[in-house]
């Protein structure tokens, strides 16, 4: 219960609709209402936090003032969404957030059509809501679009590309840029710096300023081009002008993003202002209201069940290093020895282990914020000066920087070294997060040395074999969490380029694996002998180039060859059915050969092991494919592992 009246509103609330119909003064009794309840859901599923505490008051606000859904509201990564998700009829399940089965962590449309666009890889909202408003002038609309941008989420190229297109074609679009100074880590870059320069130099713009900006501007139609530039030229928009009405924007704050006193009225106003884009700026605090999350260095980005009385975490005593930590620690080892070696993260310090080449090496370690595809690139220019760039991204955000590896780093045959961390399924974060193309889409370029590694132990020498390689690109992917808890060398030795290895010699089946599969095929193997059948287990090690030696022998000497991997078709079983059928090595019939990929879906969020459970891709799904290779019908949820 809180100071403002006996009833919680909150309760009453079930879609804006409910919420539109309050006073204006019970609005803040909603937020605070709401606050509670994101932090007492989250606090028992986990998930993404201070992003969503920061945003209470301008969701709130937003779906007060706006007519939602029929206003398209979008959010940018959507991992500040919670609260969203709660005023939008999904409160009775906001406690089965990330869990099997349960609301997504981002916003998806399949889920409420209060999420008209879904998120989770940062900086599409604005071309997306461009995109709708767009649509809605085409078909004669009226409605209006939001797009909630977060100030990391402005320093990815993508949001430059939408604001200039959408300045140019005048639509009316309402961009709220969500300035909190925060990305996950503390925001870098120089766009990061002038938003501070905008809002620390003025302080916040008062009621009045505010009104008095808007005002200025309105009716001021510039309806084409034209009449744009003979205002630039009358100096109109050249009046103390942010980088924002450069491109055409009218930039209204910066504003108190937590004073619903000036956010309700703003926005009100610049829901009925007929203009061209709008560039709303307010200023937020990311964890705001949580003590521990204002608190704490990366403001609760990110949390695991807390309890809320201390904002004590319940994390988990982990039996073995985390694959990000053990890359981390490798590659400083190695650039202790060679100082041509220099680290690269897209906004992702701590998640790729970066921050603690950081730490021993700080002149030599590069976050150019969420810019991936200038990541690959700037990593390129270092190659051709002779220097040693590891590229850390994730498998799933280097996505974004695609063309970049095939133009500028594998036709020119650059030593860029890739550091796919988030290899396969990642489980809570989803499809969107799923490291499941890598193999396909670097497999099929030319110049690319590709490895996986099997375990923390091969991660080391596989660090310390991209070191050494020189003359072309090379990747080297590993999944999300902790290794196996095995023994770590003390120090990495660079492993023969192309040269896989036996790890169990048996006789009548092979199983092929690239990656850490390579465990479940440790336990299918075991369950294999209790049927009496012999197995070899062989890792891989390298997709590009294939050890072509070892795939030979594994179907000459086996009547059963399987390959497994976490990554979809297209990838390492891909290029072993091509090597082998062009060579003729099953015209003969002898060996059966098999693959085994993730399936051609996207895999809603659940934990990795029941999503890999699901893909059939455990020690049970490669026992059942290797009794269905040897005609022996059995489903992989019947088999028993001993
Ligand atoms: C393309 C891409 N790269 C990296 C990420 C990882 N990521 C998720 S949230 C985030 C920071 C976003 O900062 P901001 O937009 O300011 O939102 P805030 O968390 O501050 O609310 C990053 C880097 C991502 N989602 N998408
Ligand atoms: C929202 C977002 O994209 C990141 O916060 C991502 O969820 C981080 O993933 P990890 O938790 O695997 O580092
Ligand atoms: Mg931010």
């Amino acid at each position: 219960m809180n100071a403002y009246s006996k009833t919680p509103l909150l309760d009453t609330i079930r879609t804006p609709d409910d919420l539109r119909k309050l006073k204006v003064e019970q609005v803040r009794q909603v937020a605070d209402e709401l606050r509670q309840e994101t932090i007492d859901a989250v606090s028992v599923t986990g998930g993404h936090f201070g992003a969503g505490l920061g945003v209470v008051e301008l969701t709130t606000a937003i779906h007060y003032v706006f007519d939602t859904p029929r206003d398209r509201l979008i959010w940018d990564v959507g991992h500040q969404a919670y609260p969203h998700k709660i005023l939008t009829g999904r409160r009775d399940r906001i406690r089965t957030l990330r869990t099997g089965g349960g609301l997504s962590g981002f916003t998806k449309r399949s889920e409420s059509d209060y999420d008209p666009f879904g998120a989770a890889h940062s900086s599409t909202s604005i071309s997306a809501g461009l995109g709708m408003a767009v649509a809605r002038d085409l078909s004669g609309g009226k409605n209006n679009v939001i797009a909630v941008i977060g100030d990391g989420a402005m320093s990815a190229g993508m949001a430059y590309e939408a604001m200039n297109n959408a300045g140019a074609m005048n639509s009316r679009l309402i961009v709220i840029l969500n300035d909190n100074d925060m990305s996950i880590a503390p925001p870098v870059g120089a766009m990061s710096a002038y938003l501070s320069r905008l809002y620390s130099g003025k302080t916040y713009r008062t009621l009045r300023d505010v009104a008095k900006q808007i005002n200025q501007r309105l009716p001021k139609i510039l309806a084409n081009r034209a009449n744009r530039v003979e205002e630039y030229s009358r100096g109109f928009m050249m009046d103390g002008g942010t980088l924002f009405e450069e491109l055409g924007f009218y930039y209204v704050g910066p504003i108190d993003g937590h004073n619903l006193d000036h956010l309700l009225p703003v926005l009100k106003n610049v829901r009925d202002m007929e203009t061209g884009p709008i560039l709303l700026h307010v200023v937020t605090q990311k964890g705001k209201g949580y003590g521990p999350a204002e608190a704490s260095a990366d403001k609760y980005h990110a949390v695991v069940k807390f309890d809320v009385a201390t904002g004590t975490q319940a994390k988990s005593k982990p039996n073995a290093p985390a694959y990000q930590n053990v890359f981390g620690q490798s590659l400083v080892k190695e650039a202790e020895k060679d100082d041509k070696i220099v680290a690269i993260t897209a906004a992702m310090p701590s998640g790729t282990g970066v921050d603690i080449f950081n730490k021993a090496f700080p002149d030599r370690t590069f976050d150019v914020g969420i810019a991936e595809q200038h990541a690959v690139t700037f990593a390129a220019g270092l190659a051709t000066e002779g220097y040693k760039p590891f590229c850390a991204i994730y498998s799933t955000f280097l996505q974004r920087g695609y063309d970049q590896i095939v133009h500028d780093v594998a036709i020119q045959s650059l030593p860029v070294r890739f550091a796919i961390d988030r290899a396969g399924l990642v489980g809570a974060d989803g499809a969107t997060h799923a490291g499941s193309f890598d193999n396909a889409y670097l497999g099929c370029l030319p110049n690319m040395v590709i490895m996986a590694a099997s375990d923390e132990a091969e991660l080391v020498h596989m660090v310390a074999t991209q070191v050494a390689i020189n003359d072309r690109p090379s990747s080297l992917r590993y999944p999300r969490g902790e290794g196996r808890g095995i023994e770590m060398p003390e120090v990495g030795i660079p492993l023969e380029i192309g040269k896989g290895r036996i790890v169990r010699q048996g006789s009548k089946i092979a199983l092929l694996s690239f990656g850490t599969r390579l465990a479940e095929c440790e336990k299918a193997a075991d369950e294999l002998a209790a049927h009496g059948l012999s197995t070899t287990i062989a890792d891989a090690r390298f997709m590009k180039p294939l050890d072509t030696e070892l795939v030979l022998k594994l179907a000459r000497d086996h009547e059963i060859l399987i390959t497994i991997e976490e990554g979809s078709v297209g990838g390492f079983g891909s290029h072993v059915a091509q090597y082998l059928t062009d060579q003729g090595a099953l015209d003969s019939g002898l060996v059966r050969f098999r693959t085994m990929v993730l399936p051609d879906v996207f895999q809603d969020h659940d934990t990795p092991a029941a999503m890999y459970g699901r893909a059939g891709l455990d020690a049970k799904g490669i026992v059942a494919k290797v009794f269905e290779a040897l005609g022996k019908d059995v489903k992989a949820e019947t088999v028993k592992l001993a």
